[in-house]
């Protein structure tokens, strides 16, 4: 099990400070949740922990290994995936053939030993049983373009599966998902935990507090709170800052 260690990160667009010193210790197996107002910086960090975005200061440790310098794809090698907003699929492919590209994409040397046709046996393969996990073989064959918005949320976690990550990095997966397909979500995402190691961004405040082993709260960059989620939740500069602005007594 792989872990995650960000140490005084830091990120500036122009005069803006986005990431601001931000320490973090995602421990393996855990799921870890990112919490914060809009415009906290959330995207922004989760792009420097999956490469997409050089860092300007800070390092960032994937289990024992520092990777704050390694472009993505050297972090998908590792085991680093990121699902969402990431993956652009491709509309007139299946769900299966835009899993097997993906895969073939970002893990593509390591498949390299195969002839031709065992290749292609062994991406389906893959991209089968990541579908499968992400709940989603029953549509395998059906096109993207097809797929309903719960459908493409679960194509994009299957994409991220197929790299075979140990930390997965997961940006907003219920944004724009309701009822049972949110729950069923939330579902699948709970049968990874001690499996994975999670880092979640995510708005909907039943389902980060029913799945979360921990929360972060990020607010104008900063973590302004770390801990288990009751005591986050019960957090006078937590309530203050965030939660008690938009949850009010419910929080
Ligand atoms: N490439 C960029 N260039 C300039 N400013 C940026 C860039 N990316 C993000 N920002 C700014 O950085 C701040 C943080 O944005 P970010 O998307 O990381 O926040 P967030 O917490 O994920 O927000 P949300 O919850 O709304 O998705 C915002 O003020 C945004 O406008």
């Amino acid at each position: 099990m792989t872990g995650l260690t960000v140490r005084n990160l830091n990120k500036s667009f122009g005069a803006l400070k986005v990431t601001d010193d931000v320490s973090l210790e995602v421990a393996p197996g855990e799921l870890h949740a990112i919490i914060g107002p809009n415009g906290a910086g959330k995207t922004t960090l989760i792009s420097q922990l999956s490469g997409q975005l050089a860092s300007d200061s800070g390092t960032v440790n994937l289990g024992g290994r520092d990777i704050t310098r390694m472009p993505m794809p050297g972090r998908v090698r590792l085991g680093l995936a990121r699902s969402f907003q990431i993956t652009s699929v491709l509309p007139g492919f299946t769900a299966l053939e835009n899993v097997a590209l993906a895969v073939q994409a970002r893990k593509g040397s390591s498949f390299r030993f195969f002839a031709p046709v065992a290749t292609e046996a062994a991406l389906n393969d893959a991209a089968m049983r990541a579908l499968a996990e992400a709940g989603l073989d029953d549509r395998a064959h059906v096109l993207a373009r097809s797929l309903s918005h719960g459908e493409h949320r679960r194509l994009e976690l299957a994409i991220a599966l197929a790299t075979d990550p140990k930390v997965l990095l997961l940006d907003e997966p219920l944004a724009g998902v309701g009822g049972e397909d949110a729950d069923a979500f939330v579902d699948r995402l709970r049968r990874f935990k001690g499996r994975l190691t999670m880092v979640l961004i995510e708005h909907d405040m039943d389902a980060v507090f029913k799945l979360a082993d921990r929360v972060s709260v990020l607010v104008y960059g900063q973590i302004i709170a770390s801990g288990a989620p009751e005591d986050v939740r019960n957090d006078p500069a937590v309530r203050a800052a965030y939660l008690g602005d938009e949850h009010g007594e419910a929080a």
